[in-house]
């Protein structure tokens, strides 16, 4: 990755532009650490970038044959193409993991084994090897080996059936909870605890990061919120799910909409003046059975002005009240903007920085494009030792695509 491409936040969040070594590559948290992503769908390639933007050198196996990835989260990272089928594409995967700290593989349950790269193949090799797998039901259990995507995940780990209005069938949050909360976000975590339980013991381990279970982590709060009665009725009737009037959305004159998250009754009485209303002629807050006519009055009331107006109200009243966004007005509102909260890679796209900030060495972010499929092919195999008669022989075996510029000996 060129220093010229790349972006850091200072601690005061200010963006600086990299042209010298203020935030070389050697200031981030996981720089030095050698990471190897076989190509996925969506969890494994968001957990590729998180440790790409935090500093290590991703490389992402991507198959050969193909035109194109569906990787869309290939910030950072180098792409080779291999095949993996191939006794000798193997062969070529081993050696990268010899040298390699962590190989992240989001293929179902014995995929890599009937490659003979399973955990025993590779950390027999180097044992201190942290073997990342990103599957959705897990290593064992009856639905191991089963195919699925992230309703499944969800519909199993208990929450799916929590998220849909009161009548409505269950709805998911796009494949929020399933791919990217419990499954990118959370086997980047365990690869980060085994790299820092490695300083200690000097070994890799095996990663079993199953979707379901780790959407079901995040939610723990869900859990342990039972005994609390916050969301013990039925889909849409709660506090946190479209149930209370204090707690929705609301559509403004335009056709956009407010959200509205005024739980605590100092809110609440700051939602009503903003609003215009007195809270004397209303039903109290907390009074169940008048939910629905609470909400018919709010519902009437945003009808009755635009978004920008409500902003403009509601900007300097402490309510928690605030504009639902799009993605490309997210990326211009004015807050998000303070802290530069968003980045524009040299393609012109859009996309939020890493998060969080740490304050002495923070992400730097690539702006170069994604890479292309086998970009660097030579590069890498140049890199990890390979000699340039074996690169040709690989290709010319069709283990292997080049479709990079050609590496400078
Ligand atoms: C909801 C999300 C998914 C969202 C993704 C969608 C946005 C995209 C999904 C499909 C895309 C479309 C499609 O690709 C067609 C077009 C392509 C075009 O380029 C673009 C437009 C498209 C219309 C495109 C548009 C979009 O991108 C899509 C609609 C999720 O939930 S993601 C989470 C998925 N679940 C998991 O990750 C759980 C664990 N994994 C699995 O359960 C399975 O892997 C999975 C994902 C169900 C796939 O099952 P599959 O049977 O296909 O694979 P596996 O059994 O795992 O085996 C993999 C086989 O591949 C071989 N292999 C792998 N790498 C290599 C290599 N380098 N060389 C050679 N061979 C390789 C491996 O050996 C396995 O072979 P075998 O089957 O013979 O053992």
């Amino acid at each position: 990755m060129s220093s010229e491409r790349q972006i850091c936040y200072n601690f005061i969040n200010v963006p600086c532009f990299l042209r010298d070594l203020s935030c070389s590559s050697k200031a981030m948290v996981l720089s030095g650490i050698k990471i190897i992503e076989l190509a996925g769908l969506a969890p494994g390639p968001l957990c590729g970038m998180i440790l790409a933007d935090f500093g290590a050198k991703v490389v992402r196996v991507d198959r050969t044959r193909i035109m194109t990835t569906v990787d869309v989260q290939g910030r950072g990272k180098r792409s080779i193409a291999l095949d993996l089928k191939k006794p000798e594409g193997a062969e070529v995967l081993k050696k990268l993991c010899i040298q390699s700290d962590v190989l992240i593989e989001p293929f179902r349950k014995g995929v890599m084994e009937k490659l003979s790269l399973g955990p025993k193949d590779l950390l027999q090799q180097n044992s201190k090897l942290i073997y990342a797998r990103l599957t959705g039901f897990g290593q064992n259990g009856r639905h191991a080996s089963k195919a699925g995507h992230d309703i499944n995940f969800i519909s199993l780990a208990g929450l799916l059936s929590n998220f849909g209005r009161k009548g409505e069938n269950p709805c998911a949050p796009v494949n929020l909870l399933g791919d990217f909360a419990g499954g990118g976000l959370m086997c980047a975590m365990g690869i980060i605890l085994a790299l820092f339980e490695r300083t200690h013991s000097g070994k890799g381990q095996v990663i079993d990061a199953s979707m379901v279970e780790g959407a079901a982590y995040c939610s723990s709060w869900l859990w342990k919120s039972q005994k609390l009665s916050l969301m013990d009725k039925p889909r849409g009737e709660n506090i946190l799910d479209s149930g209370a009037p204090f707690y929705e959305t609301y559509k403004t004159s335009d056709g956009k909409y407010m959200a509205v998250g005024a739980l605590e009754p100092q809110f609440y009485d700051r939602l009503i003046e903003g609003l215009g209303l007195n809270s004397s002629e209303l039903p109290p807050q907390m009074s169940l059975s008048d939910w629905p006519e609470l909400k018919r009055i709010f519902t009437k009331i945003f009808a009755s002005k635009s978004q920008a107006v409500w902003c403009k109200i509601f900007d300097n009243i402490d309510a928690c009240v605030t504009p639902v966004l799009s993605l490309q007005e997210a990326s211009r509102y004015p807050h998000n903007q303070d802290r530069g909260s968003f980045i524009t890679d040299e393609d012109g796209q859009v996309s939020p920085r890493p998060a969080p900030h740490l304050s002495r060495t923070p992400a730097c972010v690539s702006l170069a494009r994604d890479p292309k499929v086998g970009e660097h092919t030579e590069a890498v195999l140049m890199e990890y030792g390979f000699t340039r008669e074996q690169i040709n022989a690989l290709q010319c075996a069709e283990v292997i695509e080049l479709n990079g510029p050609k590496a400078k000996l």
